[in-house]
Parts: structure tokens; C-alpha cells; sequence
């Protein structure tokens, strides 16, 4: 066996941690048009007025959260300077949380003294929304809740009750705004008319990232996180320019940044070149692969194996009969009878969902019939990586 042990490097990195997700820059770049609307919408919190409620929206990694803790930051240490004005933030992520009784069961027990929580069953609906406008009433001043991932509350009471509570008379001494924060863009279409307008008083779009506003994310980073004159002329313009090409995700952009100069740091070099980023791109692809696909049936899997075989012959776009020859080519040697075309088109049609395919319509008029054909979406290298590693064979 190989002799292991370690060493600290000291190299490439000075602050790794400010390209982890928790790191909070404490300017933000690249949002002013953004900030300028969030600022106003909330504008009548500082003038001692009952908020607005807000709701923002935007893709993933766009800037939604750190806009909001920054905002409310300022917010709260400007708030101390006026006279009489008492704000309080709340701010709850509802991911897994599900319903509006399980929300507003987390706002009563973020509210309350650790020793009087209340559980997650056990209470009628109306006695929860009871408790929550008793709390709320008993810390008065201006009270602002922030909702991420709203969402995910699959009912609309809650969303009905809490914007409209003090004009309903179920609070009286507080002034309440509520934030909704949102990635899912249809998500304002769903609601009954009466939520969304109330929850959606002011409404802030979040844009996805172009390249320049990435660079600008990414060099407020360098600064930070690597030592002086390490990355190599290019990388970062690289990073942002696959981030802005990708998704215009910040979070991902910043994890090309990381990984590439973890690349780096394992070949024991003094600095990061794009050739790191290219090998970095393809690690987070077949990542992605992986956990896209990973609990996928094994057939789904070989209708993508087939597809990349066809990519590597260079013969993609491919229409979905011609997908499926080399599938039951893969399915013979693998011994099991192949599923329908219609299961091959809908794998096909969620490998699409996944970002790991793009799917485009081909109509050649009365003649040439309606159909579909199909491209890989990442490099041929990262899919057969990601695949060999879940079907434990060579792709
Ligand atoms: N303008 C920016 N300047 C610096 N860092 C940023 C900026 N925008 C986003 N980030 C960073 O990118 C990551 C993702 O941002 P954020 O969580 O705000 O996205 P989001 O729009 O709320 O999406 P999600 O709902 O997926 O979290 C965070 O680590 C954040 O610090």
C-alpha cells in the first residue's frame, strides 16, 4: 500500500470557507437593480408604517436569500436609530415543512420561551393560528416574517391568514409584513386570487446571473478565499462564463471556483489554470448525473447510455427510434427485454427535466410527420463517467 500521510499544503487557499455556502458576503454585487426595488418595497417599515408584504421570486441561486439577510440587516441597525420603532425579524426556510399547520407550529415555537413549545400534532388548526397572533401580539412593534421556499406550503391558509391579520382583526397590537420567497416561477399562478394579492403587495423579480454580474460575484470571492495572484488569467471569466451558460446560478458558480482549486490543491500545483475548471466542470456534471439519475430504474439509465453512445459516433441530434437500437443492443447484454417506446419517450422526456437532455420538436409539415430529437446536454465525458459509476460497468 501506498504511504499516506498528511501535510498542510498552506497552498492555493487563504480562506477556503468563503466559497461554502454558509459564507455571507457583506456587500452584494451584481443585484443593484434588485436591491433598489426590495429597498423601497420596504421603505414604510423605516417610516413607522405597517409593512408591505413582499414576495420575490426567481431561479435558483439568484440571490433571493442573501438579498433578504442583507436588506434586513440594514434594516434592523437602522431601525434602532429611529425613535418608537420596535422591528423584529423572523425567518423560517419551509422546505419540509409541507402544510400551513406545520408552519405556523415552527413560527409559535420560534416565538416562544424554549419550555413552552408546542408539538407538531396534537392542536386544531384554529388553536395554532390562535397561539401564533397571541405571540405575535405580545412582542408588538413591527414584525416581519420571511418565508423561504413558500412553496412548499402546499395549502393556502396560512398564506391567506398571516398577510391579512391585522386587517381581519386577528392581531392588534403588531404591525406584520410577510416575505415570500419563491424559486418555483408558477408558483404565483397556482394561488387563489385573494392570496396572491395580498401576499404579492409588492412584488421583486430576481434575475438569473449574466457572465459580468458572475465575474463580479466571483473576484468579491478571490479576494477572499484564495492567496494573492493564484488563479490564472481567465479563470474566473471561465467560471462565470459556464456559470452564466448553465443556469446564472451564483451558488454554482462559486462551486466551480471551489472545485477547481481543490483540483489544483490535489496536483500539488501553485495555481489554478482552466484547465482545473474544465476538469472541475466535468466532476460537478457527472455529480449531477449521478444524483439525478440515481434513483432512476435501470432502464432509464441504459435510454441515457444509449443516447451518449449515439453522441460519442458524433450522430446526435438522434430521433427516438434511432435511440432505441442501441438500447436494445445494451439491453441484450444485459439480458433483460427492453420496455415500449412510449417508456423510452418518457424517460427521455424526464432526462430533460433533469438538465441532463434537451429535447427539441421537429415538425416538417404534412409530409415529414412530428418528431422529437434528442442531445445530450453535458459532455459526453461526464455522462459516461456519472454512468459507469451507477451501473458498476464500463460505459
Ligand atoms: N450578488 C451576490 N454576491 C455575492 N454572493 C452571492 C450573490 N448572490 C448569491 N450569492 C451567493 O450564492 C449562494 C446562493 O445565493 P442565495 O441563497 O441567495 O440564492 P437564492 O436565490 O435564495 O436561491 P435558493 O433558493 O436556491 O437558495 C449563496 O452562497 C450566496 O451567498
Amino acid at each position: 500500500m501506498a504511504e499516506f500521510g498528511f501535510q498542510p499544503t498552506g497552498n492555493i487557499f487563504r480562506e477556503r470557507e468563503a466559497l461554502l455556502e454558509e459564507w455571507t458576503p457583506d456587500e452584494l454585487v451584481g443585484r443593484d437593480e434588485e436591491l433598489r426595488q426590495y429597498h423601497a418595497a420596504l421603505q414604510p417599515v423605516i417610516e413607522g408604517e405597517t409593512p408591505s408584504n413582499i414576495f420575490l421570486y426567481g431561479k435558483s441561486g439568484v440571490g433571493k436569500t442573501a438579498a433578504t439577510r442583507f436588506l434586513l440587516e440594514l434594516l434592523e441597525r437602522d431601525s434602532r436609530g429611529v425613535d418608537g420603532l420596535d422591528l423584529h425579524t423572523i425567518e423560517i426556510n419551509c422546505d419540509g415543512l409541507n402544510s400551513s399547520y406545520q408552519t405556523a407550529v415552527t413560527l409559535v415555537n420560534e416565538l416562544r420561551d424554549p419550555r413552552q413549545q408546542i408539538s407538531n400534532t396534537g392542536y386544531p388548526q384554529a388553536s395554532v393560528y390562535e397561539f401564533l397572533f397571541e405571540e405575535l401580539d405580545k412582542l408588538g412593534g413591527t414584525i416581519l416574517i420571511v418565508l423561504d421556499e413558500v412553496d412548499h406550503i402546499q395549502d393556502d391558509s396560512l398564506l391567506y391568514k398571516l398577510p391579512r391579520a391585522r386587517s381581519n382583526g386577528d392581531i392588534e397590537e403588531a404591525r406584520l409584513g410577510v416575505i415570500g420567497i419563491s424559486n418555483d416561477l408558477n408558483f404565483q399562478d397556482q394561488l387563489n386570487s385573494k392570496v396572491r394579492s395580498s401576499l404579492c403587495e409588492k412584488r421583486v423579480s430576481f434575475s438569473a446571473y449574466n457572465a459580468n454580474e458572475l465575474c463580479e460575484v466571483l473576484r468579491q470571492r478571490e479576494s477572499v478565499a484564495f492567496e494573492d495572484g493564484v488563479l490564472d488569467n481567465g479563470v474566473i471569466q471561465m467560471c462565470a462564463a459556464y456559470g452564466a451558460k448553465d443556469s446564472g446560478d451564483a451558488r454554482q458558480a462559486l462551486d466551480l471556483l471551489l472545485e477547481s482549486g481543490d483540483i489544483a490543491r490535489e496536483h500539488n500545483v501553485e495555481m489554478v489554470t482552466e484547465a482545473h475548471v474544465q476538469k472541475a466542470r466535468e466532476r460537478l456534471q457527472r455529480d449531477q448525473i449521478i444524483e439525478g439519475i440515481r434513483n432512476y430504474s435501470r432502464h432509464g439509465q441504459l435510454v441515457l447510455w444509449a443516447l451518449t453512445l449515439l453522441a460519442e459516433e458524433g450522430k446526435t441530434p438522434a430521433r427516438t427510434r434511432e435511440v432505441r437500437q442501441p438500447y436494445e443492443v445494451l439491453c441484450e447484454k444485459e439480458m433483460s427485454n427492453p420496455v415500449s417506446d412510449r417508456a423510452v419517450r418518457e424517460y427521455l422526456a424526464e432526462l430533460e427535466t433533469l438538465g441532463i437532455i434537451s429535447s427539441n420538436q421537429i415538425n416538417r409539415g404534412k409530409s415529414g410527420g412530428k418528431y422529437k430529437e434528442h442531445e445530450l446536454e453535458q459532455s459526453v465525458a461526464s455522462v459516461k463517467a456519472g454512468l459507469s459509476e451507477l451501473l458498476d460497468t464500463e460505459a
